[in-house]
């Protein structure tokens, strides 16, 4: 990589979980390193641990042994406020559903996260979730609501809301799973693009194997290891 500042890092990550008598060891000492801009994308068969990782690469869910740092910031030795407070920083996250406010407008949407942090005024969050929602090609549709959006652009929405913090890193989970072909070709192109122009790391989780092609790095999670492939 030309620019070697890591902004995600995890040792000897596991994750066990407990199904009764049973102990399901899903993540079997994961290791990774992710550096500023670097593109990776994951892939694995159904219930191979792909959204278990993700989850805990994100903080949302603790690891049984092992630690994730986030720009040189152990997880585990964090609140659930101050790991709020790291993800709406430093991440964005885009998933198979796009998880919009009913409620609100797209650009009401986009402009959410910058609202939640101390020090942003409204005027400034709506500007750069217009220059957003521009850059994804939706600048006819600001004022739209989620169910007045097609599916491909209710995605497009939840990508220019992933990115409107300039976050460090991006985590997409089956970003084109709930797509048509051709939008998800379409939503598949614009990731392409956005993630060869901006300096954001992104991990895609993703069951396209084209689409996992395109990152600059192809890991498989295969009996809880993960490999370059
Ligand atoms: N909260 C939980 N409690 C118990 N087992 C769980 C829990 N979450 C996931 N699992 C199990 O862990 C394994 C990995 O699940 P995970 O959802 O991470 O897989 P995945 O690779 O994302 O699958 P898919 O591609 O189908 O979404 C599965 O066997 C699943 O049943």
């Amino acid at each position: 990589m030309s620019d070697q500042v890591v902004v995600l890092e995890c040792s000897e990550l596991e994750k066990v979980y407990q199904e009764g008598p049973q102990a399901v060891r899903v993540l079997k000492g994961i290791n990774l390193t992710l550096y500023a801009g670097e593109r990776i994308s994951i892939i694995g068969s159904s219930g191979s641990g792909k959204s278990t990782l993700l989850n805990l690469l994100a903080g949302l869910d603790s690891p049984t042994r092992g630690q994730v740092s986030i720009q040189r910031q152990s997880l585990n030795q964090l609140s659930d406020n101050a790991k709020s407070e790291l993800r709406n920083r430093c991440m964005g996250f885009v998933y198979q559903f796009h998880h919009l406010l009913p409620e609100f407008s797209a650009l009401e949407n986009v402009a959410m996260p910058l609202l939640l942090r101390k020090g942003c005024t409204v005027a400034e969050a709506r500007e750069r979730a217009q220059s957003l929602l521009e850059r994804v090609g939706l600048a006819q549709r600001v004022a739209h609501k989620p169910a007045e959006l097609s599916g491909g652009e209710r995605q497009r929405v939840a990508i220019a809301r992933a990115l409107v913090t300039e976050p460090a890193v991006v985590l997409l989970d089956e970003p084109t799973g709930n797509l048509d072909q051709h939008t998800a070709q379409q939503i598949h192109s614009l990731i392409q693009e956005l993630s060869q122009q901006l300096k954001t790391a992104f991990i895609m989780v993703t069951h396209d194997l084209e689409l996992a092609r395109s990152m600059d790095k192809t890991y498989q999670l295969n009996d809880g290891a993960l490999e370059v492939i």
